[in-house]
């Protein structure tokens, strides 16, 4: 069975009066991995689904959730998922995909059966996933590192060098809205996406991993007029409203996976706010 939590589309006025556990409660998810489970986090922002399977001593299958009122669960979906664990697979009605560390598969709309599995229990696969809803059914495809298209961005005399990796992106993989990738700070690089920005076109989910023990990720949301933060751990994911910007600083090195849905496919439609303008 698919464990699921639902999340309801908050509204920025509101936004601005929430305390530290209100603003957790509503856009932190703090557990995307349970052994031998898959979890979900169903938010009422484009109906995007986030969460991850880990496979350890059994393999484990995507089910339909309450939610979906589906046969199955990409009855009218479509999903992407990243490794970023140890080796796994993927078999979608049959097809086997082997995911190395990393490594993303985009399953289109109408895929019946889907089972995620672990090579080494010892070394679990962790499939991290996003899943919108779908007009159209494109074929699944398996997208590697060296797929993917690349940006290299900032420096580091502004602690933001950074390579962004575009995996599950328009001109790499047909997807009907869905796009993802993972971007990796430099060493020494400590700023994710600075200069901020928004797009209210999209709404968009951050996970972060690689945190090291003990460090963590100050994650910044908001109108770029009216900012927050929220202490994000390793492995958990923020969900970002099409009214927030979305940026944060590591106290050590980390990377982590964007992904977004809406209403265009255009990565580079975003509207941007200097840091000196921020409040
Ligand atoms: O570091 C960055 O900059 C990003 O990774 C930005 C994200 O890809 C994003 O927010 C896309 O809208
Ligand atoms: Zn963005």
């Amino acid at each position: 069975m698919n464990i699921i939590e639902e999340r309801y589309a908050v509204h920025q006025d509101d936004y601005k009066r929430y305390d530290t556990e209100k603003l957790r409660q509503h856009f932190l998810i703090e557990k995307i991995f349970a052994p031998d489970e898959v979890l979900f986090v169903y938010a009422h922002y484009e109906r995007i689904m986030v969460g991850g399977a880990m496979p350890v001593k059994s393999d484990v299958a995507l089910e339909p959730v309450y939610q979906q009122k589906a046969s199955h669960f990409l009855e009218r979906r479509e999903l992407g998922a990243i490794n970023v664990g140890g080796k796994g697979s993927i078999t979608v009605d049959g097809e086997r995909f082997e995911l190395d560390t990393k490594e993303a598969l985009y399953i289109g709309r109408g895929a019946q059966e889907v089972v995620f599995a672990s090579d080494d229990a010892s070394k679990p696969a962790k499939f991290y996933m996003n899943s919108a809803p779908a007009h159209h059914s494109y074929p699944h495809k398996k997208v590697g590192m060296s797929d993917a298209k690349v940006l290299e961005l900032g420096s580091s005399e502004t602690c933001n060098e950074r390579r962004i990796n575009q995996l599950l992106i328009n001109g790499v993989v047909e997807t009907c809205q869905l796009q993802m990738g993972m971007t990796e700070l430099q060493p020494g690089s400590i700023w994710n996406t600075m200069p901020v920005h928004t797009h209210s076109r999209r709404m968009e989910a951050y996970f972060y991993f690689n945190i090291p023990e003990e460090q963590a990720v100050c994650h910044f949301m908001g109108p770029a007029n009216e900012t927050r933060h929220i202490w994000v751990g390793n492995e958990q994911a923020i969900v970002s409203p099409p009214w927030s910007m979305h940026s944060g600083v590591g106290t050590a090195n980390y990377t982590f996976i964007w992904g977004m849905a809406g209403e265009n496919l255009d990565y580079t439609d975003m509207d941007f706010h200097k840091p000196h303008t921020l409040k």
